[in-house]
């Protein structure tokens, strides 16, 4: 990250590359100093692999990383993870069972070359700062799933770091106390004065916790932004599921968009290029007949699939009805499938208002 002088914002550099096995990580990544970011991605993108590099468990291949004034890594040289002012917290926390609460927390001071008086004054602030003091004599078997992640937190932030890395921070808690914990932890990165990057396959945990969002898939980033431009316009798949949105690609004509089977979708407005259009699953009305008379969009689709999911179900659906043809998500009423007498491989119709409809270039 380079400011309009010219000069370097503070934080974590990365751009390198790592292989294992067939898998090719090709990353770059700019966190700024008191920036947190969420790292997204489906399972196998390269979440755990970024991770394990940064906390310089795994050398990379090539390329450079430098936090701060520090080089981490480069061609040749790699700093081991003790000397590399990055900090992890792993997603079951990694407390060692036969320490107590307070060694724990000293242990990784120790680690990094602290005295053991010294270590122990320290682990006791950090505790406190995490209202953890009461917590202090205990085993990790005698906390509870938020407390075990408070006591790793401050193992991690008792070093100092300049780089904290959160692996599925949440992930181990039951969802009651996952919305308390979540709370917490954004306080507590708010006040991380380092930067931070946190792995989460959770939309809201990363909508809270995280100023921006960066997706991987394939080892690669296919999409960077705050919450905000990342849901409002994605530009992959998973993307799309992930913020809740359908999303079509095709290119531009008339009056909309023509996807490659042929299929119209109108816009409404006059666009050009290849073009995504996304636009909500509730947006998507189904009928049994063709509704006539009206200015929206008409598809005949195929039904490939329905999901029950809390109050209402999301059907899949094949646009043009034909095997192969794009797919997008409608989601309706219990009633309305029971109306339809919807089931896979039906043949109805849907229909979507065009001012439904967000287009932007996909080139
Ligand atoms: N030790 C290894 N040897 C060979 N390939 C590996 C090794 N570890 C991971 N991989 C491969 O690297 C790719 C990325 O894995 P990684 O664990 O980084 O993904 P991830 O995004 O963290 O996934 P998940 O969300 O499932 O944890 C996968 O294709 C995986 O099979």
């Amino acid at each position: 990250m380079v400011t309009k002088r010219g000069d370097r914002v503070p934080g974590l550099h990365a751009d390198f590359r790592v292989r294992r096995g067939d898998f090719t990580l090709d990353l770059r990544l700019d966190v700024a100093e008191g920036e947190v970011i969420a790292l997204v991605g489906p399972n196998g993108a390269g979440k755990s692999t970024t991770l394990r590099t940064l906390a310089g468990l795994l050398p990379p291949d090539a390329g450079t990383i430098t936090l701060g004034d520090r080089i981490l890594d480069d061609a040749g040289s790699h700093r081991p993870a003790h000397r590399r002012a990055v900090a992890v917290v792993f997603q079951d926390y990694l407390l060692f069972p036969h320490l107590t609460v307070l060694d724990n927390v000293a242990f990784g001071l120790r680690a990094t070359g602290e005295g053991r008086a010294a270590s122990r004054r320290r682990a006791q602030h950090w505790l406190a700062r995490m209202d953890a003091v009461e917590l202090a004599e205990l085993r990790p078997q005698q906390l509870s799933g938020g407390q075990a992640q408070r006591v790793a937190l401050a193992r991690a932030l008792a070093t100092d770091p300049e780089l904290l890395l959160l692996d599925e921070p949440l992930a181990a808690l039951d969802a009651r106390t996952r919305l308390t914990v979540r709370g917490e932890l954004r306080r507590h990165l708010a006040d991380f004065p380092g930067a931070a990057i946190v792995i989460t396959h959770d939309p809201t945990d990363a909508a809270v916790l995280a100023d921006r969002l960066v997706v991987i898939e394939h080892g690669k980033v296919v999409q960077t932004g705050t919450r905000e431009q990342v849901a409002g316009r994605p530009r992959t798949d998973y993307v799309a599921r992930l913020v809740g949105l359908n999303l079509l690609i095709g290119d531009g004509v008339d009056h909309g968009v023509r996807l490659d089977d042929g299929t119209m979708i109108n816009t409404g407005r006059t666009v050009s290029g290849r073009l995504f259009a996304a636009f909500r699953p509730a947006a998507v009305a189904l009928w049994r007949e063709r509704p006539e008379g009206s200015p929206r969009n008409v598809w005949p689709v195929l039904v490939d699939g329905l999901e029950p999911i809390g109050d209402s179900v999301r059907v899949e659906l094949i646009i043009g009805a034909r095997p192969g043809g794009q797919t997008m998500i409608a989601e309706i009423t219990p009633a309305a499938v029971a109306e339809l007498g919807l089931d896979h491989g039906h043949r109805l119709w849907a229909s979507l208002k065009a001012s439904e409809i967000e287009v932007y270039p996909a080139d």
